[in-house]
């Protein structure tokens, strides 16, 4: 673009200035064309990817300050919301739904008053109290205007003089205004507690002590796909809340995808600020948002942003203090609300375009030199006592901060906390700070990892196991369970060792015959999303969020070599090429959200083939009986390749969403290649591959290989993929999305498991619809089938596991017992054992007896004389950690 359409553009720009109208006015015009400084390119082909299924987390705040089980609970959302979302939507908040409606009324009047009257007020000067205004001034090429007119209020430490406000709409701003700050003080108290602060805490720092009210209207738009009404920002302030009319628009980003925020009548939206993701050390997440035109109807909505009081707006703010640790050290400079606000708006004004949020980083990294220097790390002192506050895993503090002896250990710890909790019967607890177990003394701890006792120390307390399992043989090192969710789960294939992955970046062995941790696998440096072991069982590989895979020796828990890099994004999926093709195993492939996926020689240690052609992430992969991979994918697609060159063979196209899970009739003989559970040992590859062939011929019959596919349009297709690449059967029936498929060892059935709480059982062979197991009453994560096709195991994020029966179509057992969402479940080849892991980090191993399945652990601990040996451990990276949101986007 030349010279002269930059000039166009600042052109056109200064004369809609000067008419001082507005959009509104530029409408009531006539325009057919909009001008060009509202044209906004690189969104013009972007507005229809609002991912309508997924839902940001509405909060009901009934209860709040009559419940203290339920204000906790209140506590627990918000943190989970603004850990992961940065936006929640609230009901029952207090606010008069009058107020909410008069506000929309009042600035609706105001937009739509003559044009003179409302000149008064326009202006672009970022110091007025009072503006009528479109885009205050700031904006440069390639940045655009928004499709709307603002009226904004600035209350300065909560003041305005209402003789400054429009008449037209004074008592309406006025009272929303008291609102607003009635419902702040609320939201400090709870976003305090959320951060594991003291209730008062963000009240003192006087972050959020003015307010800035923002009337908005957006007028329909001739051309709404060149424009946006509001363009994606974050916002640069600590709150927002917002009330919006039900016209609806209004989009955050959440993992690369546009999320609508539908209309709730009656309440209210909360958004984290930037300057509130910095103060947080990136605890809270400000999330980058902004609203659709359109070419019908006008929208209104009134957003009030929460910012520092007067005398604190040049103060440096930096990390609150008491969030940092050694290991979260600050990751933002200290730098005043002046400064930061500058910085956000100069982003707009800059000629490269960048976001706001990517803004916070530039001003506010600083050198690790600097920081140290700030005194994050401070010097020891040694008292003889130490402010503490003890919190549940979830950060729930367990009563007040208080003072606790330095000779305090673990011991009394415990006491304190049955004590605290009224446990009738006492429970033994372990006690973490910082994720690592205390097991000596505070004053000890505090010496050796060099805390500073001026701090408050946050001690997260955490219920062990009832059943506590006392190794047959010791532990030849010490090892506790996992310090994150569990988010994967796999028996081997001759039924001997079980495998978990998780969020604590580590894979862990656990034996099965004695039910104790073998060895913790630690190589990873990000989540661990998914295990495969290799159908001779001789080889378990796992993969990360970082995209990296890491093959280890299940005999010892080692790495077999450095870890296979090839993959950008994470990993969705692993499976290994079929011992009956080839023996030993060698080549397995994986799947990434980048689009690719790889196929890669354990032995060589290197990556084989690249099978690239998908356009958007593919979500799961199934190396076929007869040798052919297939991958499903967010493009919509499954392809289909053959793994000699790695060529595609064939598309199987019919889904209208992404497809989210693939299973093949003959999974199960595949996974358990030669192993029948007879415990027969094999002493050549050969033999195996031999038997493996008989096994996968008997179980396929005469029938060709069949693939059931479950995606995210709620449906599923039945394929014979040699066949045909069309679908034999479309499945349809649940409500939601389907996340996992999966068909019986003997091929006669295939499970379902949808977001819609259900679980569908369908014919194996014609995929006719059989029956729906109702009884969760979340999402339902995963299954997984009893090795003789009669029970299937399903988990849910209610947090419970169901065993239902086949031939009764009934729940056979409900299996409560996780404190949080079920991620995996996993039910061993010889049908003895099922096991299971989820956010609360727990691993569960169930056993039958008499046709019952019970708990064998739940958080694996070792003897306690073992526990000395715990201090020579190595030292985890902690990754945070908050919701696996895998099962909602991969
Ligand atoms: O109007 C809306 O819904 C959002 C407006 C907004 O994000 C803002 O003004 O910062
Ligand atoms: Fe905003």
């Amino acid at each position: 673009m030349g010279n002269d359409g930059d000039s166009d553009w600042e052109k056109e720009m200064e004369e809609f200035e000067m008419t001082k109208a507005g959009v509104k006015g530029l409408v009531d015009s006539g325009v057919v064309k909009i001008p060009r400084f509202f044209i906004n390119p690189s969104e013009k082909s972007s507005n229809n990817g609002g991912v309508v299924r997924l839902q940001i987390p509405v909060i009901d705040f009934q209860g709040l300050e009559s419940n203290v089980t339920r204000r906790m609970e209140i506590i627990n959302e918000i943190r989970k919301a603004s850990e992961t979302w940065g936006f929640f939507q609230m009901v029952n908040h207090g606010v008069p739904i009058s107020a909410m409606d008069d506000i929309l009324q009042g600035t609706r009047r105001f937009h739509e008053q003559p044009k003179e009257l409302k000149m008064d007020y326009y202006s672009t000067d970022q110091r007025r109290q009072v503006k009528f205004y479109t885009t205050l001034g700031f904006i440069r090429k390639p940045h655009a205007a928004s499709w709307r007119d603002a009226l904004s209020c600035t209350f300065t430490d909560d003041i305005l003089d209402p003789a400054a406000i429009p008449p037209v709409c004074r008592n309406e701003i006025t009272t929303y205004a008291k609102c607003m700050i009635e419902l702040r003080e609320t939201l400090s108290e709870i976003l305090s507690e959320a951060l594991g602060l003291s209730r008062d805490f963000l009240g003192q720092m006087q972050c959020m002590k003015s307010e800035y009210l923002s009337c908005l209207y957006y007028p329909a738009c001739p051309e709404p796909d060149k424009t946006l009404g509001t363009e994606k920002h974050t916002d640069p302030t600590i709150l927002t809340l917002l009330v919006q009319d039900g016209t609806g628009g209004l989009q955050i980003r959440h993992d690369n995808y546009w999320v609508d925020v539908p209309p709730i009548q009656g309440a209210l939206i909360a958004n984290i600020g930037s300057f509130m993701q910095l103060i947080s050390n990136d605890k809270f997440k400000s999330v980058e948002h902004r609203v659709l035109a359109r070419s019908v109807g006008t929208r209104v909505s009134t957003a009030c942003f929460f910012f520092p009081s007067a005398d604190q707006i040049q103060k440096p703010y930096g990390p609150i203090k008491e969030l940092l640790s050694k290991e979260n050290p600050p990751v933002y400079r200290e730098v005043s609300y002046l400064e930061f606000i500058g910085s956000h708006q100069k982003k707009l004004s800059e000629e490269t375009q960048s976001t706001v949020s990517k803004g916070i980083s530039k001003v506010s990294l600083k050198s690790t030199m600097e920081v140290e220097a700030a005194g994050v790390e401070e010097e020891r002192e040694m008292n003889n006592s130490v402010m503490c506050q003890l919190t549940d895993p979830e950060g729930t503090p367990l009563g007040p901060s208080m003072y606790l002896p330095q000779s305090a250990g673990p011991k009394e710890l415990q006491q304190m906390v049955n004590k605290l909790l009224n446990n009738e019967e006492k429970l033994p607890y372990a006690f973490f700070i910082s994720n690592h177990e205390l097991v000596v003394q505070l004053g000890l701890y505090l010496q050796n990892n060099k805390v500073s006792v001026e701090k408050v120390l946050t001690i997260v307390y955490q219920a062990q196991a009832v059943f506590r399992i006392r190794p047959v043989t010791r532990c030849s090192s010490t090892i506790t369970g996992h310090t994150e969710a569990v988010l994967s789960v796999a028996f081997s294939p001759d039924g001997r060792q079980l495998a978990s992955g998780s969020g604590d970046t580590t894979v862990r062995l656990w034996d099965l015959s004695t039910q104790t941790p073998l060895f913790t696998c630690k190589g990873h440096k990000n989540w661990v999303l998914c295990i495969a072991w290799s159908p001779d069982g001789k080889h378990l590989v796992s993969g990360s969020k970082a995209g990296e895979l890491q093959c280890w020796d299940p005999q010892t828990g080692k790495p077999s070599g450095n870890p296979l890099i090839g993959h950008k994004k994470w990993i969705t999926g692993i499976s290994w090429e079929p011992v009956h093709l080839n023996a030993p195993c060698r080549r397995f492939v994986s799947a990434s959200k980048d689009g690719d996926a790889r196929i890669w020689d354990a032995s060589l240690r290197k990556c084989v083939m690249c099978l690239t052609g998908h356009t958007l992430a593919i979500t799961c992969v199934k190396w076929g009986g007869d040798g052919v991979i297939y991958t499903g994918s967010q493009d919509c697609t499954i392809k289909m390749w053959e793994t000699s060159q790695g060529k595609l063979i064939r598309e199987l196209k019919g889904h209208g969403h992404w497809v989210n899970s693939l299973a093949l009739s003959t999974e199960y003989v595949l996974r358990t290649g030669a192993y029948d559970h007879t415990c027969k040992q094999y002493s050549s590859p050969e033999e195996m591959k031999k038997v493996a062939l008989e096994r996968y011929k008997k179980t396929k019959g005469n029938g060709p290989e069949r693939l059931v596919s479950g995606s995210d349009d709620f449906t599923m297709f039945l394929w014979e993929p040699s066949v045909s690449k069309h679908p034999k059967t479309r499945m349809t029936g649940h409500q939601q999305l389907v996340n996992h498929v999966y068909f019986s060892p003997d091929g006669q059935w295939i499970a379902s498991a949808s977001f819609d709480k259900s679980v569908k059982l369908w014919n194996g062979i014609t995929g006719k619809f059989v029956a729906a197991f109702r009884g969760h009453v979340g999402p339902v994560y995963q299954i997984s089938w009893s090795a003789d096709s009669r029970l299937l195991l399903s988990g849910s994020k209610d947090s419970t596991l169901k065993i239902w029966d086949i031939r009764t179509q009934k729940l056979k057992q409900d299996l409560p017992g996780h404190a949080d969402e079920v991620f995996a479940v996993d039910w061993s080849p010889d049908g003895e054992k099922v096991a299971s892991g989820g956010r609360d980090r727990v691993l569960k191993i169930l056993s039958e007896f008499q046709g019952k399945f019970r708990g064998k652990s739940c958080l694996v601990t070792c003897d306690e004389e073992e526990e000395e040996e715990e201090e020579e451990e190595e030292e985890e990276e902690f990754i945070g950690f908050s919701t696996f949101s895998a099962y909602a986007v991969v």
